[in-house]
């Protein structure tokens, strides 16, 4: 039997940090909500208790260090699974972006692989397996949109943003997610977003306030690092985008856009940038 799974792409309307926790972790407050870029898995059941793995991307480890491989594994050793999993993973999100893209495939993976050996396990659970593989991971099990507390496993979904198109664009640089975090300094943020403003903006539908309100403490860091990102920033800006942020850690950029009429003029601009760019819609 086979199962498929789409592991869609998410981005932060707004990420705040709190305080850094003794666990080391960074306490945040963040708007998630995924865009319609999609990973594509394929998992198919064996008879032989082993996971194996397979990717047309050339660029993503295919053994244990892969977090569908993690999650596979995760779930055979919890509920005793003796099966095993053939996995192929159809790779449309770039690695490295800040777009969650491999936390997304773990979701997928538990969910699939729920359906896959009938195991019955509710959604709960299977974002309380997901904490245990990363932080973005149990958002990405339900997906939609939600604000996410802790270390982003606290979840309260809420409705969607009023549709728009979302523009996305990756320098070709990778960005460690621990080494901006390592980086930040949680005491000395100036510039919080509010979170309860771009909350209000979502409830509201007012599109132009949620541009205004959009906001990332780890811009901060990783634009220090990588002029490329802020100078990506300003590319977009420049080309009419109506409210431009850097997702998770980064290094991707995305604009809002409420007219469909401007979208090729950003997105050809940016073409000029770098060669990772999306035009997508929010999945609502
Ligand atoms: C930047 C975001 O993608 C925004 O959605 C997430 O906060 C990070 O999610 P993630 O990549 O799933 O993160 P994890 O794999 O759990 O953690 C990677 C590293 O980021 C740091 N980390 C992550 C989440 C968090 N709330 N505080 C942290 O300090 C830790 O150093 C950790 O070792
Ligand atoms: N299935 C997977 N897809 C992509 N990357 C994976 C996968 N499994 C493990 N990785 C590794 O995880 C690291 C981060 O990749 P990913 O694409 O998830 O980053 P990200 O988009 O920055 O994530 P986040 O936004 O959650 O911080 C890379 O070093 C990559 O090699």
């Amino acid at each position: 039997m086979k199962v498929f799974e789409k592991a869609p792409a998410k981005i932060n309307l707004s990420l705040d940090v709190l305080y850094k926790r003794a666990d080391g972790f960074h306490e945040v407050e963040m708007v998630m909500t995924m865009v319609d870029l999609a990973d594509r898995i394929e998992m198919q059941e064996l008879p032989r208790d082993t996971i194996i793995i397979s990717s047309q991307a050339g660029y993503i480890p295919l053994d244990e260090k892969n977090l569908a491989f993690q999650a596979a594994r995760l779930i055979k050793e919890r509920y005793e699974v003796r099966q095993g999993v053939y996995i192929h993973l159809d790779k449309k999100i770039p690695v490295s972006a800040g777009l969650a893209g491999g936390s997304s495939d773990a979701a997928a993976t538990l969910r699939g692989l729920n359906k896959l050996w009938k195991l019955g396990i509710g959604t709960e659970e299977l974002q309380r397996l997901g904490a245990e593989l990363g932080s973005d991971v149990p958002f990405c099990v339900t997906g939609g949109t939600a604000l996410a507390r802790g270390r982003g496993e606290k979840l309260e979904p809420i409705e969607s943003p009023p549709q728009c198109w979302v523009v996305l664009a990756k320098p070709p640089i990778n960005v460690s997610t621990s080494e901006i975090y390592g980086k930040l300094k949680a005491s000395e943020i100036k510039n919080h977003p509010s979170t309860a403003c771009v909350l209000d903006a979502i409830r509201e539908k007012r599109f132009d306030e949620l541009c205004a309100r959009l906001g990332n403490v780890l811009e901060e860091v990783t634009l220090d690092l990588y002029p490329e990102v802020k100078q990506l920033k300003e590319v977009m800006v420049r080309l009419g985008a109506d409210g431009v942020l850097m997702s998770g850690s980064g290094p991707t950029v995305f604009g809002l856009v409420s007219k469909e009429a401007k979208v090729p003029r950003i997105y050809n601009g940016l073409r000029g940038f770098c060669k990772d760019v999306y035009a997508v819609r929010l999945l609502t």
